[in-house]
């Protein structure tokens, strides 16, 4: 269904580049049916052409009658701007993909012109390894087929689900904003181990593989994951005392804190928005 499908990137920074990085490497759609755009950087252009073969184009030489999937990636403060302008051009049938975090569909459809398909997409960077857990949630005027090629196109990047978009910030909050809790707790496994005398090459591979092992065993097995930690921990063994200084530390609650805090700024994006206060860079 995707073959014949232009795709454009309205925005080419870290996660644009992320999901070109995927989606190139599927091989799903041919490389010189996805456009990339950014409003002035022409050096990122070129070089994002040289990594991964797509074409590339400033914002303004965008060819919008080619446009089936206009995917915009730009920062949520950059968001009424660059509606602005392209509200006028985009093609009523070419679908809008948005991976803004906090951005509503509602807030997006008011500023197009009626009847536009709007889907709200939360990928994580992993998407560069095609191993991210991605949101997608339908807007007003998204019929079946536009969520089934959103649906194919993103399978290209990892795992989709389909979720209501009442769910985006808790998605946001786990998934989108997950990998980062991840690469801090490496950060200081890797110090540690380190710190300990280890070679801090082979201690960031061991931290990786033993992470590595554990989203697989969740994955592919059925026990909870209470019960593959109690399968870890022996009595008054080692992993019992590194668990009580997590407990006694507020790992757990740090965790839970963590993934609540990105939940409530991705609320706040969209009334930031709204009453015209949004200043994140
Ligand atoms: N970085 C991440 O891990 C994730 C980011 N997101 C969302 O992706 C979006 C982009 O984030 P990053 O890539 O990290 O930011 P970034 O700052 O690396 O990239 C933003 C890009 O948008 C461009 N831009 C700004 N206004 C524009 C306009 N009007 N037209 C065209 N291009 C424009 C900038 O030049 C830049 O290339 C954000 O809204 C964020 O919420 C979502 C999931 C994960
Ligand atoms: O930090 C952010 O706001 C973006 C959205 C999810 C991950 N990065």
């Amino acid at each position: 269904m995707l073959k014949n499908k232009t795709i454009a990137f309205l925005g080419a920074g870290n996660m644009a580049e992320a999901m070109i990085s995927g989606t190139v490497q599927s091989g799903k759609i041919p490389k010189d049916q996805i456009i990339v755009s950014n409003r002035s950087n022409k050096e990122k252009l070129q070089e994002i052409n040289e990594k991964y073969g797509v074409r590339t184009l400033l914002k303004d030489e965008l060819p919008f009658n080619e446009i089936d999937i206009l995917i915009l990636a730009m920062k949520p403060k950059d968001i009424d701007k660059a509606l602005d302008s392209i509200n006028h051009l985009v093609k009523s049938n070419t679908v809008i993909m948005s991976v803004l975090a906090g951005i509503t569909t509602s807030h997006m459809e008011e500023q197009l012109p009626g009847g536009q398909s709007v889907i709200r997409v939360m990928p994580n960077t992993s998407s560069m390894l095609k191993e991210s857990a991605t949101a997608i949630s339908a807007g007003r005027f998204t019929s079946e087929e536009d969520m089934m090629n959103a649906k194919e196109l993103l399978s290209s990047i990892g795992e989709v689900y389909v979720i209501d978009e009442s769910k985006m910030d808790i998605f946001t909050g786990i998934a989108g904003s997950g990998p980062a809790y991840f690469y801090y707790l490496m950060e200081h496994i890797e110090k540690t181990g380190a710190e300990a005398g280890l070679d801090p090459q082979m201690a960031r591979k061991i931290g990786a593989q033993t992470i590595f092992g554990a989203a697989k065993m969740m994955l592919e097995r059925e026990e909870s994951p209470t019960q593959l930690r109690e399968n870890v921990t022996s009595p008054n063994g080692t992993t019992a005392a590194g668990l009580d200084a997590l407990a006694q530390f507020g790992g757990g609650k740090a965790i839970s804190e963590a993934v609540k805090g990105a939940e409530k700024r991705s609320k706040e994006i969209s009334s930031e928005l709204q009453s015209r206060q949004l200043v994140t860079n």
